[in-house]
């Protein structure tokens, strides 16, 4: 724990979450004329918080612990959530699948692994182009559900600010489910184990039934130990999502009355996107305000000095845990992109956690015209992540995948091949394609013999 005042500490806290209004905001709604926002707004102010500042403050300290190697970060979810699909069903699957992916990378990296969901509040999206063309029709892209609604008319396109509140309340409800989920014994993990155990047992996934079988035994034998199995039955899990529409998220920070800083409290995690990361723009500068853990991704194209500049900017303290980095460089490119970064990171001793997002720099339009990732594009892209880090000696913290507990088919390859004609089976994703539920499962798979080959060449910790 520092004890320097952060710039979160400033003499008038509320006043400082305002200074982004001055700063240009990239990738806002334009709402229609007489929409009223502040109407919206002053209703969310009013509303409770759906996360605390303790719970922030604890995610800070276990990202803290992976930026030391003591830790690994898994966090997933939808590229863009969507409120028709915020179904009890689809919730309880996606947590089930971070839950198992978990399961497999704690037993790969002999350390503990920290749940993040890309959920509870994933519901605006930067989009490369202001419109959407269909046809000869033209009209505003679709921003995400709580912005506009995917449907392509224009009474659906166009933004709307009541449908933050919308927003609000469907990530309540999300959150409340997976507290649920998570505390109350659905999370055992003992029954994880055994969902993992299907998997295996089935014959396209053949190659991960050594490792299934080799948690077994460790299971086995935490039970003959006398291992608390019964205090296992729940676990922490956080919520995280892109602070990227940012009425929304001020409208939701409150200052917390033990510390009287300031606390985003939409969700434990928010991270800037790669499109509004611009060091004089008002989402670094929104972000720089408030005490919660934030992420910040990275595209090929980031220098040393930019990566050093929004250190500067985001966490002048340097407290560990403050400061993620999310790198989205594309398979091609970050065995070549990413070393020069963390060299410079690591020179100026900056303490921030890299976690490896293996989607958003491999996505391509298929032969049949869907957007999509390749798995092996992902798979190899982690394990260039490792290879860098191995390299140079630093620390792998986590990943950051696209994902659904749905048998979707929007990403090709994996076991269960799916290619360029199979995508149209069960394309459902309203932004960019996710990992379906074998696919995330078999990545982890993957993931925890890279983290287990990496565990095997260090001095045992204790
Ligand atoms: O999720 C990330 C971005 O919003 C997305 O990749 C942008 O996609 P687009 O190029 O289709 O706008
Ligand atoms: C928009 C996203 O990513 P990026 O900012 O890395 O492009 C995303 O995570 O959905
Ligand atoms: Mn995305």
């Amino acid at each position: 724990m520092t004890t320097t005042a952060t710039t979160t500490a400033t003499t008038d806290p509320t006043t400082a979450l305002d200074t982004w209004r001055d700063l240009p905001a990239a990738q806002q709604p334009t709402y229609p004329e007489g929409a009223d926002v502040q109407q919206v707004v002053d209703t969310l102010s009013a509303m409770p918080p759906l996360v605390f500042a303790g719970e922030c403050d604890q995610l800070t300290e276990r990202l803290a612990a992976a930026s030391r190697g003591e830790a690994f970060v898994m966090q997933g979810g939808d590229c863009a959530e969507t409120f028709a699909y915020a179904t009890a069903d689809n919730i309880r699957d996606r947590v089930k699948t971070l839950l198992q992916m978990a399961a497999v990378l704690t037993y790969g990296a002999s350390v503990p692994v920290v749940k993040i969901g890309r959920m509870a509040g994933q519901y605006t999206k930067p989009r490369s182009s202001d419109v959407e063309t269909r046809g000869d029709v033209t009209l505003p892209a679709y921003r995400g559900d709580m912005v506009n609604d995917f449907e392509f008319t224009e009474q659906s396109r166009t933004p709307d600010p009541q449908r933050m509140l919308r927003g609000y309340h469907a990530s309540a409800a999300t959150l409340n489910l997976v507290r649920a989920f998570t505390a109350g014994g659905f999370a055992d993990l003992r029954h994880v184990h055994s969902w993992n155990r299907g998997f295996a047992a089935n014959a396209q996934y053949a190659r991960y039934e050594s490792m299934a079988r080799d948690i077994d035994k460790a299971m086995r034998f935490m039970t003959a130990c006398g291992a608390d199995f019964e205090a296992m039955r729940s676990v922490e899990f956080y919520a995280s999502h892109e602070a990227l529409l940012l009425e929304y998220e001020r409208a939701l920070t409150r200052i917390d009355h033990r510390t009287g800083r300031a606390y985003d409290t939409s969700g434990h995690m928010v991270w800037v996107g790669e499109r509004t990361r611009q060091l004089d723009g008002a989402h670094l500068e929104f972000v720089s305000r408030i005490s919660n853990p934030v992420g910040v991704k990275l595209g090929p194209k980031v220098t040393g000095d930019d990566v050093m500049r929004l250190v500067d900017k985001v966490d002048p303290d340097r407290r560990p845990g403050r400061l993620t980095f999310i790198t989205r460089m594309g398979t091609r490119t970050i065995r070549d992109a990413l070393p020069a970064i963390v060299e410079r990171v690591r020179s100026e001793g900056v303490p921030v956690v890299w976690v490896t997002d293996p989607m958003h720099g491999n996505t391509h339009t298929s032969s049949t015209g869907y957007k999509t990732r390749d798995f092996d594009d992902v798979v190899d892209e982690v394990r260039g992540f490792f290879e860098v880090h191995r390299s140079l000696g630093t620390v792998p913290g986590g990943m950051h995948v696209e994902l659904t507990g749905n048998d979707v088919t929007e990403c090709t390859g994996g076991a269960n091949r799916i290619d360029d004609a199979g995508l149209a089976e069960r394309y459902e994703t309203v932004c960019d394609p996710r990992l379906n539920h074998q696919q995330s499962l078999e990545l982890a798979f993957l993931v925890a013999q890279m983290l287990s080959d990496r565990a095997a060449s260090e001095p045992t910790r204790g």
